[in-house]
């Protein structure tokens, strides 16, 4: 800890590491397009290390993770946080046993959004891949994925998901139009939800493709 910053900067190394190793992987799949998606770990329980806004997640350094308080502001940095920060704040802020928030903007994720924005959920049920949610240990449950307006403003956006939260167990959420939020208690728990829920969204817009749902 330095006497100038309010935060471990040994710990901020090896999340922004941490950070940057699997972002990368995220990407080489398509899943950042364009300088989309953005990405955190919890730092502290006041502190998150975030992607500064705009900078391309393929290519990222340490010099693009920065560090935010729980209010979404910079601490620390001249540089702008994610213009999403406070959809990642808002789940350290209520969730101690939150670790990670992964916001990424596939093809499969974006076309979902599309197609159930109307139902306002994408519901997921008799899937084996179920049980890669923390809690789940049988195929045989079910899961609703719901999917919000997009709006470029936030609080509005957060006092959304905020309600959403209220109903207990889950694990991510759909923008329309726009791409999928998922998180966990650390990397990998965050990790697995993101990629199981893009499997599963393409099972289904698969399904629907083949007229089968
Ligand atoms: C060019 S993508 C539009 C913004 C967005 O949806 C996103 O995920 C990236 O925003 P950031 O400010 O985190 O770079
Ligand atoms: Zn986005």
């Amino acid at each position: 800890m330095t006497d100038a910053l309010p935060y471990d900067t040994h710990r901020l190394c090896e999340l922004a590491g941490e950070i940057i190793v699997n972002v990368r992987e995220l990407s080489a799949l398509g899943w950042t397009p364009a300088t989309s998606s953005n990405f955190s770990r919890r730092l502290d329980d006041r502190h998150a290390a975030i992607t500064v806004s705009g900078r391309d997640k393929g290519k990222l350094r340490e010099a693009d993770i920065m560090v935010v308080d729980f209010d979404g502001r910079a601490v620390g940095s001249d540089h702008r946080p994610s213009a999403e920060t406070l959809l990642h704040t808002q789940l350290y802020r209520r969730f101690p046993g939150i670790g990670c928030v992964l916001h990424t903007h596939s093809q499969v994720q974006t076309v979902a959004s599309r197609l159930y924005a109307g139902a306002g959920h994408v519901h997921l049920e008799g899937y084996e891949l179920l049980k890669a949610f923390s809690g789940n240990t049988t195929h045989e449950t079910e899961l609703d994925l719901p999917v919000l307006p997009n709006t470029q403003d936030m609080p509005s956006l957060a006092a959304q998901v905020d309600a959403l939260l209220d109903r207990g167990d889950m694990w991510g959420y759909l923008i329309d139009g726009h791409g999928l939020y998922a998180w966990g208690r650390d990397m990998a728990d965050a990790r697995r939800h993101l990629e199981a829920f893009e499997f599963l969204l393409g099972c289904e817009l698969e399904l629907r493709k083949l007229g089968c749902a």
